[in-house]
């Protein structure tokens, strides 16, 4: 059933032999009393992980149990504890980066900022016990490939636990597991509430370092932050969610020495997982694509966009933790945007014959390989951002006067412009955020209230307290347009209004606005803002502008590029959710495609950027010879599925020869709620492979009579591909 998770033929697991080994030499070293000095080091983000072999590191978390008193505070038998921390390190697997060694330094982390926040005190001992413990647990048998691969490939996993965070219910399950046996079980004494709320908490924790649920969480927080209240338990657990996030992703909080060589990890597990894909004919993960991302883009993005803005958030609320891990996280982002910098830039001009040129060449030919470049630079004698009289080596810029000093100080300019470069621009930026809830967005609640701060008027993209918007924003606003949109369809189809759940909840006007879609390669860049208004009162649409009933703006930099139009009422409402039902173009079979429209879109981003596509479910096969198999009953159901039976049809009209035979096929069948599938592309069908082939939207038809949804029409002028950035 399923794939295996693991491959268990090519295991790079480490021999159980090999491993029980470890676990001895752990054992007999595990009466040592450590320095004062480690214990100290211990305590710091700049601890480094590489000096140590694992048996010290089994004794190294050993001591944190220790010197934190949670053995005597809980009652924890030492020899239960070191069995317990000898099965944790028997059920990690010998990969790149998610193996024993990532375990320990995330706990170290945590164990770090439990000392510096004197988190016992605030938040209990049991708490940071869970904390503690959830951080050696959370990645126990990582198989290396995270959960797009375990969801595209549909392996045992992802089967077993419905394609929901299948990785982190499977670290949770083993942890679980481990602690049946009365001689691991670390909490064994507990009485059983107890034992029940330690459970609840792990799992929380441990589900928490999904990153699909990134935004989630971290928008949760910044709601609670300011009025954070100990004394509530939705606060204390959203805290404990974040801290374990912090602590899962903070390699580059700590020195550029421990950080770099995690990152090479890190690059060398992606790398292996995109190759697999490519083989295996699945989705390619953009992120992990050797032939895409270099090193600094893949931080600059990851950095930008997830790490700096959990890490300071977590900052706001403790500002004790601003020079401890968030300023060095600022730092590195600096770091690798000047890096990246340079390498765009070296990319644009001729090649010089200077070394300084070909070494930086070598940076994006071969980013994995970062020793090379810092060799030949320190060869050259090059020292860049010297700060505070410190010299550190750092690789060479190109472009940069090599004598001046870089100021590492972190500028908001400087931040604002890699979010703009980065921030609809570049399809290779995509954060692993962003492809995880495109893959998992089906499942994820999301709440679909406004942000607070959210700018409700202006034209243009939204923004949030005249930042860009991240994804998040981007994503909490598709939410709440679709929302308002469904309620005001649910309205004109006669329907009553919706729970407050999912309905706006504030009163008055209000214009919502919606996203940037980006493409990739050879397609093109489209940032569509799209603007609907709405009168709602208590949570209720009353009404929307007559012209927003029909239609919706779409902009592109504020200047009107095409309308969507809303085409007839929902004939059913109950489906919409999240999903974007009013900006999804849709079509049916019964109307002749208009050819008078020369924006091309790649479908395929659309369905899938909006939770459409169902391809990933096991119906997502495209029948070999068409659509002969779709019900012929015109009934249509669920919005949802409407649009993506519409999108199916509209992606099936490719300009490619399958294509059109696919579109011949379809226009004699019509739209069914039980046609749920999406045709593969035409280079492609049959095979899993990601599509590459464009759509022109000329090509989408309106359906008057049976199908409610949005079609887009489009200006015949400024081509968006025009805009498209190299
Ligand atoms: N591009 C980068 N991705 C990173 C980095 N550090 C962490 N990560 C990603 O986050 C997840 C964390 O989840 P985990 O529980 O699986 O460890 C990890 O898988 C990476 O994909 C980084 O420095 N750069
Ligand atoms: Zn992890």
């Amino acid at each position: 059933m399923g794939r295996p998770y693991w491959n268990r033929h090519k295991a790079r697991r480490k021999s159980e032999s090999e491993k029980r080994l470890v676990c001895e030499k752990y054992l007999h070293i595990s009466t040592m009393t450590l320095t004062e000095e480690i214990r100290r080091c211990l305590r710091m983000p700049t601890f480094d992980n590489w000096q140590w072999e694992d048996e010290e590191i089994l004794l190294l978390l050993q001591q944190m149990y220790v010197d934190l008193d949670l053995l005597k505070k809980f009652d924890i038998d030492l020899n239960v504890l070191r069995k317990f921390l000898c099965q944790v390190y028997m059920n990690y697997n010998e990969v790149p980066f998610h193996n024993f060694q990532h375990c320990f330094t995330v706990s170290q982390m945590m164990y770090g900022i439990i000392w510096c926040l004197n988190l016992p005190d605030k938040i209990g001992d049991l708490e940071t016990l869970i904390l503690l413990t959830s951080c050696i647990c959370h990645d126990l048998d990582h198989p290396g490939f995270n959960n797009i691969y375990q969801i595209n490939a549909r392996t045992e996993l992802a089967l077993r636990y419905n394609d929901i965070s299948p990785l982190e219910n499977h670290h949770c399950s083993v942890a679980f597991n481990i602690l049946e046996d009365p001689t691991a079980n670390v909490f064994r004494s507990f009485p059983p509430e107890v034992y029940k709320s330690v459970r609840e908490g792990i799992i929380r924790c441990i589900l928490a370092t999904d990153m699909a649920r990134h935004n989630e969480i971290l928008n949760q927080f910044n709601q609670i932050a300011p009025e954070f209240d100990y004394n509530n338990r939705a606060h204390i657990n959203l805290l404990c969610m974040v801290l374990i996030k912090v602590s899962d992703i903070s390699n580059e909080a700590r020195p550029m020495d421990v950080a770099e060589p995690w990152l090479d990890c890190l690059l060398q597990e992606f790398f292996e997982q995109s190759d697999r894909e490519k083989m295996e004919g699945l989705p390619v993960t953009p992120f992990m694509d050797r032939d895409k991302i270099t090193k600094p883009s893949s931080q600059c993005s990851f950095i930008g966009f997830v790490l700096l803005p959990l890490f300071e958030a977590i900052g706001r609320l403790y500002p004790e933790l601003d020079t401890l891990i968030v300023n060095p996280v600022r730092e590195a982002l600096d770091y690798y945007r000047k890096l990246n910098e340079a390498s765009r830039r070296n990319l644009e001009q001729p090649a010089s014959p200077t070394p300084a040129v070909n070494e930086q060449k070598e940076t994006t030919a071969s980013i994995a390989d970062s020793s090379s470049i810092k060799s030949s630079e320190q060869q050259a004698g090059q020292h860049l951002f010297d700060n505070e009289g410190k010299t550190m080596d750092h690789p060479t810029i190109v472009g940069a006067t090599p004598t001046t000093p870089i100021s590492r100080e972190r500028s908001f300019s400087q931040e604002e412009e890699i979010r703009r470069f980065s921030f609809g621009l570049d399809a290779d930026t995509f954060t692993e955020v962003e492809i995880c809830e495109k893959t998992f967005s089906f499942k994820i609640s999301t709440d679909i209230r406004p942000l607070p701060g959210w700018s409700n008027n202006g034209g243009g993209n939204g923004t949030c307290n005249g930042r860009q918007p991240s994804s998040t924003f981007r994503r909490a606003s598709l939410a709440v347009m679709s929302a308002s949109l469904a309620e005001s369809a649910r309205i004109l189809a006669g329907g009553t209004a919706r729970s407050a759940t999912s309905s706006p909840t504030q009163s008055g006007p209000c214009t919502y606005r919606g996203a940037v879609i980006q493409e990739e390669e050879d397609e093109i860049t489209l940032d569509i803002p799209t603007v609907a208004t709405a009168s709602i009162h208590n949570g209720v649409v009353l009404d929307m502008h007559k012209e927003t009933l029909e239609s919706l703006d779409l902009q592109h930099n504020g200047q009107q590029k095409g309308r969507a139009e809303i085409t007839a009422p929902l004939a059913s409402v109950e489906d919409v959710t999240d999903s974007v039902v009013a900006v999804a173009p849709v079509a049916t079979a019964s109307r002749q495609p208009s050819r008078d429209n020369p924006l091309l879109i790649r479908l395929r981003q659309w369905t899938d950027r909006f939770g459409l596509n169902p391809v990933r479910s096991a119906s997502a096969e495209p029948p070999e010879n068409g659509a002969a198999d779709v019900p012929k009953s015109p009934k249509l159901l669920g919005s949802r599925k409407i649009v993506s039976n519409s999108l199916s049809r509209l992606f099936s009209r490719s300009s490619s020869h399958k294509a059109a035979q696919q579109q011949q096929s379809m226009a004699n069948s019509v739209a069914s709620p039980e046609s749920n599938y999406l045709p593969m592309p035409a280079s492609s069908a049959g095979s899993r492979r990601r599509s590459k082939t464009i759509i022109n939207a000329t090509e989408m038809s309106r359906s008057l009579d049976d199908v409610t949804a949005a079609h887009m029409i489009t200006d015949s002028t400024n081509h968006p591909s025009q805009k498209r950035l190299d």
